[in-house]
């Protein structure tokens, strides 16, 4: 079975009204191949302007969501606004809010299936430090932050999340994972579905990478069998993230 290419563009809390003009630009005359699942997750107060000047053929996904569909939750997003606009995803669990705003993996996975069942899709985050990677538990904290997820998910529910693996020492540093580490994680969060989950959904999930793609180190990761895309985070306010959406092409 062959899995969807799939390339998401995490524009975090970066953007202008007239630097998101301009990236749109680029991205709506952008040749993108058919194959490929292509997304881009702007900040919060740009969903919409985002969505309205973007082609249809890229998808927009927000951030973050709550696990409500309205009421008192100051400062929160619900899944039905999102739908309201046009967003069909949403991030969870980034590396970023789980270290500065203390999202752990429980809330994660109750958000995500909140969304999920709500017409959401999610891209759930996970990913493990440089010091539990250098401990040798980069496994143990990668299953520790799905299993929250496989607990609270229907087998068909897979079908409306990708995985990105994203190790924090990579993300934003220049220091990208090298293919053969990349490859490891993947492959192993894989067999992890196959276990946890199904053999089914393990074969059909899309696992993607994030931390330090770019243009040029975009096709060696690509080449790998069980890395199905890219989550992109600053290449991804440049023009180079076309090269990185057609990195498998
Ligand atoms: O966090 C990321 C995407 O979500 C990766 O960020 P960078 O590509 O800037 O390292």
């Amino acid at each position: 079975m062959s899995r969807q290419f799939f390339v998401g563009g995490n524009w975090k809390m970066n953007g202008t009204t007239a630097s998101n003009e301009a990236l749109i630009e680029t991205l709506n005359g952008a040749e993108i191949p058919e194959d490929v699942d292509v997304v881009v997750a702007p900040p919060a107060i740009y969903l919409e302007s985002v969505r309205k000047a973007l082609s249809p053929r890229i998808a927009v996904s927000a951030q973050n969501c709550y696990h409500a569909q309205s009421g008192a939750f100051t400062g929160e997003l619900a899944p039905a606004m999102l739908a309201d606009l046009g967003i069909t995803w949403t991030l969870q669990g980034h590396s970023e809010r789980r270290e500065y705003f203390h999202e752990s993996s429980e809330f994660v996975a109750k958000k995500t299936k909140f969304a999920i069942e709500h017409g959401i899709k999610v891209i759930a985050c996970i990913g493990e430090k440089l010091a539990e990677r250098e401990d040798g538990t980069t496994f143990d904290v990668c299953a520790a932050q799905l299993a929250p997820i496989a607990e609270a998910l229907s087998a068909e529910q897979w079908a409306d999340v990708v995985i990105a693996y994203e190790p924090v020492w990579a993300i934003g540093t220049g220091k990208v994972a090298t293919p053969d580490q990349a490859q490891e994680v993947h492959a192993y969060i894989r067999a992890w579905l196959a276990e946890n989950v199904s053999a089914e959904v393990a074969e059909a999930t899309r696992i993607i990478y994030g931390g330090s793609v770019n243009g040029k180190n975009c096709n060696e990761l690509a080449g790998q069998p069980d890395i199905d895309g890219f989550l992109v985070g600053g290449a991804s306010l440049k023009p180079e993230f076309v090269n990185i959406i057609a990195a498998r092409a």
